[in-house]
């Protein structure tokens, strides 16, 4: 079971990095009063509209909503890869809105770990290799680094794949690979847009269930947009979007 796995894997010690910004009771994330609108005028699109809300720490919350609800642009905002036009938006205890681009890159490097539909993963590059670029871009020395690589592959169920390259897996396996890239810095929070998207419902929901199992074991918060129903049921809870806005979940 991928829970007892991870716990076997992973011990305290292997909590997040960078010390702690945020108060242990805390959110991980608070947004306040965002508002991001593309284009001006009567062709403005407004795809966020005073969005407020927080994430606790260590939670797996999922964002959903239909296409075009403005899922990806929430996420972009939270990990800092897009800005609001107005309202605050706090990762970790640091409130991301003025920072610069340095800054923000520095935020995302220490705190935030991005996994996609699409996977991500460098072609030419092995499941190992994959997983440790982030580790080479922040110059870990080889020895730490192929032991993180190690760990992370075995959190994930990879351990037997490491030599194989993303051509060689199946999409399942693809994802489990870039959950444990997106790991690999010890984030404390995960951002996910629609992981499951490209996957059977099978594989959706088992690497939905690894993600829960990550959250859980390694203390990290994660934000999942999906709009796959049968993974909701999977989230500590549920946040809908509604044309750029949140709505109460019945
Ligand atoms: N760069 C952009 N320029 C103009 N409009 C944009 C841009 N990015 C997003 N939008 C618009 O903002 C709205 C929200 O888009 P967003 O991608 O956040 O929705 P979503 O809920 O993630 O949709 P999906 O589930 O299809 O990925 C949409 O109407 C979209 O067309």
């Amino acid at each position: 079971m991928l829970t007892g796995m991870s716990e076997r894997v992973l011990d305290k010690a292997d909590g997040p990095a960078g010390g702690d910004p945020a108060s242990a009771a805390g959110d991980m994330v608070t947004v306040h009063q965002v508002t991001r609108t593309y284009g001006r005028g009567e062709t403005a699109v407004h795809a966020l509209r005073e969005v407020s809300f927080g994430v606790p720490r260590g939670e797996l919350v999922a964002l959903k909503g239909r296409s075009g609800s403005g899922k990806t642009t929430l996420l972009n905002v939270v990990g800092g890869l897009d800005r609001p036009d107005s309202g605050s938006v706090r990762v970790a205890g640091t409130e991301l809105v003025g920072l610069g681009e340095k800054e923000l890159l520095d935020l995302r490097r220490d705190h935030i770990g991005f996994v996609f539909q699409s996977f991500g993963l460098l072609p030419v590059l092995t499941a190992a290799e994959n997983v440790g670029v982030p580790l080479r871009l922040r110059r870990t020395e080889r020895g730490e680094r192929e032991d993180r690589v190690a760990l992370l592959l075995s959190l994930v169920g990879l351990e037997d794949h490491a030599a194989q390259r993303p051509g060689e897996l199946s999409g399942g396996q693809q994802q489990r690979v870039a959950i444990a890239r997106a790991l690999a810095n010890r984030p404390s929070l995960l951002l996910a847009d629609e992981p499951t998207g490209q996957l059977d419902a099978e594989t959706g929901r088992s690497v939905m269930e690894l993600l829960r199992a990550v959250v859980h074991s390694q203390s990290v918060t994660a934000l999942v947009a999906t709009h796959d129903p049968q993974l909701l049921a999977i989230a500590d809870r549920v946040l809908e979007l509604r044309d750029g806005r949140i709505v109460p979940t019945e």
